[in-house]
This record gives structure tokens, sequence and C-alpha cells, in this order.
């Protein structure tokens, strides 16, 4: 099944930010660690944060969808309940926390994922576990999902780990780190990329009363053992999926709303508002709404802009659908880590765009992808389709591209708006956004959304 979307010629109206993926996944985990009851407001409901749910469950905790929360009966440190099979689907923090916290065990588990989570790096992360004493084995070899953890227990003293792969291989150690019999420490070598996750994961610990010391440049940490306390978490907007709205809000002049927006958030893709400022559009918090409003004038997105991407990796794509509309250049680096994400996200990002007749060519550091230059155009054919490499933020991003061309485009991919944002189609029908279901071959049609 494609989706074709008819473009538009304006964009406004009113929408709602969906909640913090990351932070209410981090938060189903220290409920679950916690002894006794947490809550978590305004939690998401999306298909990673019910793979998370589904997870902690497997490790004995009572996790309830109320009105508005969760309501998370922990384990605490006594994991005794745990099944021995824990699916983490293609989520790649679920895997790598539960990775980490399986290691604990005194039980033999497995660990596994679908097809494109049995593709991510997860090697350093292995070998950190096995030198604070994990007995983990890849199942299928090259030390990738699916892996057996042989319920050895985690010793603790020290692991090193490379910063830039993925910052989720600190916070999974991080997750751990306090259940393990002594005190662990964390070497990092090189650069800490993404680093707002890991502060986030900090946060986290600290608010749930773990004893965790981390060094100014992310790159050494101490855990003391520690009992994680339930605590009342309520979450605040996802920045991630707020840029595909701010991002469509950008392309049209006119005045956007977004609600459900708090500010201050510790993510760092909540870049992409000072992003916007400086491509000449206007946006203002309104902190006693909870809103924020965009007010793009006729002209904007014109000169020549830089965008270091190191501390926002998820908002890449979402860039390269804006750069397509910047009359002049958009040039974005420091996004080597998406190469290991869901889909190799710069090379997919530029192919597809390429294809659309957008001029982007994509920056090599050491060889390997790490972000790209677009020069922009007033608007595209259109007409064309394009792939979504199986990942819900390339489908999300070109589907922003699309709407300012001047035909309709097909998308594959549209389904798994559901793992991060499954509101999407319903917050762009609402601005007018026409989107229909065909077949592949044009077969038949049907009005989605
Ligand atoms: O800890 C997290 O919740 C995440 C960390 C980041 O991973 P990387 O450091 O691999 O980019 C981010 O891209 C991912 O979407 C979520
Ligand atoms: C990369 C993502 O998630 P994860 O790494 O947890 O699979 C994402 O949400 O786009």
């Amino acid at each position: 099944m494609l989706l074709q979307v008819d473009p538009i010629d304006s964009f406004s109206g009113t929408f709602r930010v969906p909640s913090s993926k990351p932070e209410t996944q981090r938060a189903i985990l220290t409920g679950t660690l916690a002894e006794g009851t947490s809550r978590i407001y305004n939690d998401l409901r999306c298909d990673e944060t019910e793979t998370m749910k589904n997870a902690c469950r497997a490790f004995g905790a009572k996790i309830a969808e109320r009105d508005g929360f969760l309501e998370i009966q922990g384990v605490g440190r006594s994991q005794s309940h745990i099944r021995r099979v824990i699916q983490s689907r293609g989520s790649g923090l679920v895997f790598r926390v539960v990775t980490a916290l399986a290691s604990v065990q005194r039980t033999p588990v497995v660990v596994t994922g679908d097809a494109t989570l049995r593709n991510r790096v997860m090697e350093p992360l292995l070998q950190a576990l096995r030198a604070l004493g994990a007995d983990i084995e890849s199942i299928v070899g090259a030390n990738k999902a699916p892996v057996v953890n042989w319920g050895r227990g985690l010793r603790g003293g020290t692991c090193r780990l490379p910063g830039d792969i993925s910052s989720q291989f600190i916070t999974a150690i991080l997750f751990a780190a306090p259940l393990a019999e002594g005190p662990v420490e964390i070497e990092v070598t090189g650069e800490v990329y993404s680093p707002s996750y890991v502060r986030q994961t900090l946060a986290s610990l600290t608010a749930a009363g773990i004893k965790v010391a981390a060094s100014e440049d992310l790159r050494h940490y101490q855990v003391e053992p520690s009992s994680y306390q339930a605590q009342d978490v309520t979450t605040r907007e996802d920045y991630t999926s707020a840029s595909y709205l701010l991002a469509a809000a950008a392309l049209f002049p006119g005045r956007t709303v977004l609600r459900r927006v708090y500010g201050d958030s510790m993510q760092g893709e909540s870049a992409i508002v000072p992003i916007l400022r400086r491509l000449g559009v206007s946006l203002a918090f309104d902190r006693a709404g909870s809103s924020l409003t965009v007010d793009n004038p006729p002209g904007s997105l014109r000169g020549a802009f830089e965008v270091d991407a190191r501390d926002c990796p998820n908002i890449v794509p979402t860039l390269a659908a804006l750069g397509a509309y910047v009359r002049g250049s958009l040039r974005v680096t420091g996004g080597r880590l998406t190469r290991f994400h869901k889909a190799p996200r710069i090379e997919a990002m530029a192919a597809e765009l390429t294809r659309a007749g957008v001029d982007i060519e994509v920056l090599y550091d050491d060889g390997v992808p790490d972000g790209f230059e677009v020069r922009g155009a007033g608007t595209y054919p259109g007409g064309v389709t394009l792939s979504s490499w199986g990942d819900h933020r390339i489908f999300m991003s070109l589907f922003v591209a699309g709407l300012r061309m001047r035909s309709a485009n097909r998308f594959s991919g549209s389904e798994d708006v559901r793992l991060s944002f499954p509101t999407f189609l319903e917050e762009f029908a609402g601005a007018g956004v026409r989107a229909t279901a065909v077949e592949e071959e044009n077969a038949s049609t049907e009005a989605v959304g």
C-alpha cells in the first residue's frame, strides 16, 4: 500500500503535539525498577512505548493505562517474575536497556527484535556488559541481536564505550548500573554525540533517587549501588514529532498554533525552534496557554544557513525536507550517528529528495555520511513515488517535503507513524492535507485520515 498525498497551497490551524517518546520510555523504566506505585501523566501511547511497557511487564511490572496517565507497580530489585524471551521489536532503546537490565538477572534471558533491530550495532554494549561481569552471547553471531544472557549477574567495575555510535549504550548501562553488585564506572572514548539524551537519562535516574555522578563532558560516570524510588512524572511535548508540524508551517506564509507545548525541554531536538527563527520564522511560546504560535512571514527561508546536528539527531531528516525550500542553502553537519538508526537517514533523505528533483549533496567526514547541503527551490514537479526505507522519520519528513510540490506524490511506510506519532495523518488532515491509500499498481483507492 502507498499513500498518495496531494499538495496544499496553505498550511495553518491548531495542532496537538504528541507527548515525548524518550521521556515516556524513561519514566516507564524508572517506574518498573522502583518498588511501589509510580504514575506517568501525559504519557505517549504509541507502538514504541507499548514495546517498552511489554518489555517491562516481562520483568514483572504491572502497568495499567488509565485516562491521561499510566500507573506502574514496580518490581524494585527483586525482578523474580521475568519472562525468558523479551521482544524489543524495532526499538533500539528498548533492546539496549533491556539487554543491560537482563544482565542483572540470575536466570537466562533472550532479548530479540525485528529485522531492522537485528541489523543495528550492539557490539560496544555487549562488550561493556561483559567487562562488568555479564555472560552474554549473540545468538546469530556478529554481536548483534538477538542475544542470550546466561544469568551470571552484573558484578560491577569499569567499562568503556565509544561516544560516536549511539548514546543509547551509555543510557543502557546507566539504567542497569545501580542494580550491579558493586559500583560501576563508565569511560567514554571520543566525543559524546546526542548528549541531551544522556542528560535526560541522568535526570530520570537522579529524580528516582539513584546515586550517579557524571563529568561535565559526559565522558566519565560513577554509579553506586542504589534503589529506584517510586515517583510521579509528567512528560512534556516531543520536539521530533513537533518538527514535522513546524517544518510544514515554515513552508507556507501564515499562522499556525501548536498546542500541548510547555517549553523548557531537555530534548536536543527542541533546537528546531531556534533553527526556524534563524530561517526567518517567528515562534512565540505561551507558557500559560501551553502553546507555541508560529508566524511565518512571506520571504522566510532565504539565505545560507549551517546547522550542527550533533545534539539533535532525530530532526536531521526534517531539516533535509525543510532545506528543499531554502532559497540559498542549508548545510547540516554532525549527523553521523543517524547512519546507525532505523535506516541510514542521510543517505535515505538524499536519495529520495534527489528523485523528487531536489539539489542535495551528502557531506562526508572521515568517509562516513555526516550531513548534507541542500540548495532549495520554490517548488518541484512532484508526481513521484518515494520510499520511507522502512523508517517512520523518513516517511514523515518526505511527506512534509511533498506538501509544496506541484503534483501529488506517493509514499511507502505511512503505517509506521504508529511507532512514534500515531495521530500524524489526522493532524495533517486537520490542515486540509488529502491523503489517499492506493495500491502499488494504482488498482484501487481508499481515503485515509
Ligand atoms: O535515548 C533515547 O531515547 C534516544 C537516543 C538517541 O539515539 P542515538 O544516540 O543513537 O542517536 C535518539 O536518536 C533516539 O531516537 C532515542
Ligand atoms: C531512532 C529512534 O528510536 P530507537 O533508536 O529507539 O529505535 C527513533 O525514534 O527514531
